[in-house]
């Protein structure tokens, strides 16, 4: 679950709708999308999931006409956009697929200047703009601008591909499994970032993805499709887990449904357990007498920003003279916009079976138990019981039809 902050950031991003879309492919008996009306909200996130051959990737590219709908309509806003040009439509919503597919003879630079380059933008704007979305997917301008694909691994590609798709400010971002193509830590990270930019952006984003967990990670919506492009359920992360439409949709969540609940709680959501903390320098055996006070097990030692340095066991602490200022990499340590799920996947390769948590700045905000998660999940069962009052819509003709009594 993405959760946009829309209160301090303006929504950037435009309503879409496929109205009553069909796509037929030549040669095929059945539609590849039937009769298919959906409603995705500005500056949301709306995951697109189901099994392979449903539709997913054609619904995608009839958003930007990539693939013309053999019939009905598709409204960008409040702009008929069915019939304006193609390639003028592209230019409004950025298109980021697997792989990221750059063009491999041009430079970072190159890629990211695609679309600024046809809508005629001025040197001076681009090389800004280039540098700008560099730094946007935290890459460093002066490092990569000159690269070239091939000297960038696939998280920076992709990264890259976000940037081009970004370049001309669309108020649409559209992406074909954009992380399938990288390893499970770079996804995780990849996906951390498309979160971070999107709070920023607050673009509308569409995403298809055949990871029932990214779907969740990211999505403020997710629609369940089967074959034939027909909607099983529209519903939020929180709903389709706790309230699965069918046996379809039970099936396709999989097993451990209550697990995949960690992935909808951000660490900056729940309340965080205290601890004792000590200044680098400072005598050891006066933050183990604290820390004993307090009935604690570790303490946690700060540099001069209140970053957390290390996270010692009393034992250890008992054995320390002053407390060393120089960091321990393998400190278990979780960013506030991590998931439940990875700060539990962090807490249970730590010895102390819990996490430091970090604000911003890298400054020490408080430890995460497994306490502190039971509880949050407990919570966040309790609230998804209640039927989304804003729910956009999604439907297929027929449904229409049987719900009017109106044939047409
Ligand atoms: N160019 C095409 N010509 C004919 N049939 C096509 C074409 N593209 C897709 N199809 C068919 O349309 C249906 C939907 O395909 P689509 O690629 O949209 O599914 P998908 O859900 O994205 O699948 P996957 O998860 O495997 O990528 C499938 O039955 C597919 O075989």
């Amino acid at each position: 679950m993405s959760t946009s902050n829309a209160s301090t950031t303006e929504v950037s991003g435009r309503s879409i709708l496929l109205d009553q879309v069909t796509k037929r492919y030549p040669g095929q008996a059945k539609a590849a999308v039937d009769g298919l009306t959906l409603e995705i909200p500005a500056g949301k996130i709306v995951m697109l999931v189901g099994p392979s051959g449903c539709g997913k990737t054609t619904t995608l590219k009839m958003i930007n006409r990539l693939i013309e709908p053999t019939e009905g309509r598709i409204v960008l806003g409040d702009e008929d956009v069915t019939s304006i040009s193609g390639d003028e439509l592209r230019r409004r919503i950025g298109y980021v697929v697997q792989g990221a597919a750059l063009f491999p003879h041009q430079t970072v630079a190159q890629n990211i200047a695609t679309v600024p380059k046809l809508l005629g933008w001025s040197k001076e704007r681009i090389a800004a703009r280039v540098d700008e979305l560099l730094e946007l997917v935290s890459l460093d301008p002066n490092t990569y601008r000159h690269r070239f694909p091939r000297e960038l691994s696939g998280g920076q590609q992709q990264r890259i591909g976000v940037a081009r798709a970004l370049a001309a400010d669309p108020p649409v971002l559209i992406m074909d499994e954009p992380f399938g193509a990288v390893d499970p830590i770079t996804r995780q990270r990849l996906q951390e970032e498309l979160l971070r930019i999107q709070e920023e952006l607050q673009k509308t984003i569409v995403i298809v993805t055949h990871d029932f967990d990214e779907a969740v990670k990211l999505g403020d919506w997710i629609v369940v499709f089967r074959e034939g492009g027909r909607i099983v359920q529209y519903d939020t992360p929180e709903r389709i887990l706790a309230d699965p439409a069918d046996e379809f949709v039970e099936n396709f969540i999989g097993s451990g449904a209550g697990l995949k609940q960690l992935t909808l709680t951000r660490v900056r959501d729940v309340e965080l357990a205290d601890a004792v903390t000590g200044a680098a320098g400072t005598p050891a055996a006066e933050l183990l007498k604290r820390a004993r006070e307090a009935g604690h097990n570790h303490a946690v030692v700060l540099d001069g920003q209140r970053r957390p340095l290390r996270w010692p066991s009393l034992r250890r602490l008992s054995r320390m003279d002053l407390l060393p200022a120089e960091r321990d990499d393998e400190m278990p340590v979780v960013a506030p916009t991590a998931s439940l799920q990875d700060a539990l996947d962090t807490m249970l390769v730590s010895s102390a079976g819990a996490a430091i948590v970090t604000g911003r700045r890298g400054e020490f905000a408080g430890v995460i138990t497994v306490e502190v998660i039971m509880d949050a999940i407990t919570r966040a069962r309790e609230s998804a019981a209640e039927v989304a009052e804003d729910a956009p819509i999604g439907l297929n003709t027929e449904a229409i039809a049987v719900v009017s009594g109106d044939p047409s």
